[in-house]
């Protein structure tokens, strides 16, 4: 479904190069739900607007829905949905309005048009919002409308550039059901962008993570995590001068009284651990046991903490 070889975007600036995407490589099969994670300014919007034909790239191909993007721009555009960042937000006619007006600029006719907005006001139980100005809208049902509004041609191959940014804990869970669920139903393929790790580590089927323009994995969220990051088990002692010992042993973090161990395994090593501990003369006097994150992967695979990145830009 999308197909790229060494796209890369170079910006130029103000006396300033920016390389926002170096030689990306990307297959996406059709039907995936992709994720694509990565901290500010890592080239995510910038890879969707490529792939989406909004931006040129400055080398490098891409096949989006069987058209090529530089040949083909029309091409891509007619057969995919793009839900940029907060698209809809500024509308001032009513939410049915808004979907016949999309509907007519896509070319579709105008009967086939109010069939398929009342078939997505239903499936994103948009009902009780129809004839609202999207304006007066809450920001989840504001992102239903953006999604409805992508899917109103019945593209094959949905881009949404976080969707969920900005949506309290509630709307984002909901807003998710709903994208899951277009999946599950529709077979559409999804490529979208987030900043929140929980979501594509429980949501997406395959993760990719770029960083500095490049992408630096591409796996489902469980692989990464086992390959990448593995179990951290923290064991605390009832002096620093044991936890430095354990640490000598086990190696890991040593801080304080307490020492940090990644191991691919946990379940199995702690037990383990303990008794080899006592056995040297070393007592656990508390352990406890964390499944990794993707946070972690991050960690592992750049040395900083995304969960850390997106909180700062986010404040
Ligand atoms: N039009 C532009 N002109 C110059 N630099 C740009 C332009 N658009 C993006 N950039 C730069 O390219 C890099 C990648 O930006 P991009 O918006 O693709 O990142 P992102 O991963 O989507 O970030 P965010 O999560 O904040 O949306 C950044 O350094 C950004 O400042």
């Amino acid at each position: 479904m999308i197909t790229a070889r060494r796209l890369t975007k170079t910006f130029r600036a103000k006396g300033r190069t920016v390389d926002a995407v170096t030689d990306l490589d990307l297959s996406v099969a059709p039907g995936e739900l992709v994720a694509f994670l990565g901290p500010n300014g890592a080239g995510k919007s910038t890879t969707l607007r490529m792939l989406t034909t909004l931006l040129p790239p400055t080398s490098g191909d891409a096949v989006v829905a069987g058209c090529d993007i530089r040949r083909d721009p029309a091409g891509v555009r007619s057969r995919i949905g793009y839900v940029g960042q907060g698209t809809s937000g500024g509308h001032t006619q009513r939410v049915r309005d808004e979907l016949h007006a999309q509907g007519a600029f896509s070319g579709m006719g105008r009967r086939e048009t109010r069939a398929r907005a009342d078939e997505l006001i239903d499936s994103l139980e948009l009902g009780q919002v129809a004839n609202r100005q999207v304006q007066s809208l809450s920001g989840g049902q504001k992102r239903r409308v953006d999604i409805a509004l992508g899917l109103i041609h019945r593209p094959s191959l949905l881009f949404l550039d976080e969707p969920s940014t900005g949506l309290d804990p509630h709307s984002r869970a909901n807003l998710w059901e709903h994208i899951v669920d277009l999946r599950r139903t529709t077979g559409t393929t999804i490529f979208l962008t987030t900043h929140y790790l929980d979501e594509a580590d429980q949501l997406a089927e395959r993760v990719m993570v770029m960083d500095h323009g490049r992408v630096i994995a591409d796996d489902t969220a469980a692989a990464l995590k086992q390959r990448l990051a593995g179990d951290r088990v923290t064991l605390e002692f009832g002096s620093a001068t044991d936890a430095a010992a354990a640490a000598a042993r086990l190696g890991g973090d040593h801080d304080g009284s307490s020492i940090s161990v990644a191991t691919p395994d946990g379940d199995v090593a702690l037990p383990r651990w303990i008794r080899d501990l006592d056995a040297a003369g070393l007592e656990v006097v508390a352990a406890t046991h964390r499944a990794p994150t993707l946070d972690d992967v991050f960690l592992a695979l750049t040395g900083r903490s995304l969960r850390e990145e997106g909180a700062a830009a986010a404040a």
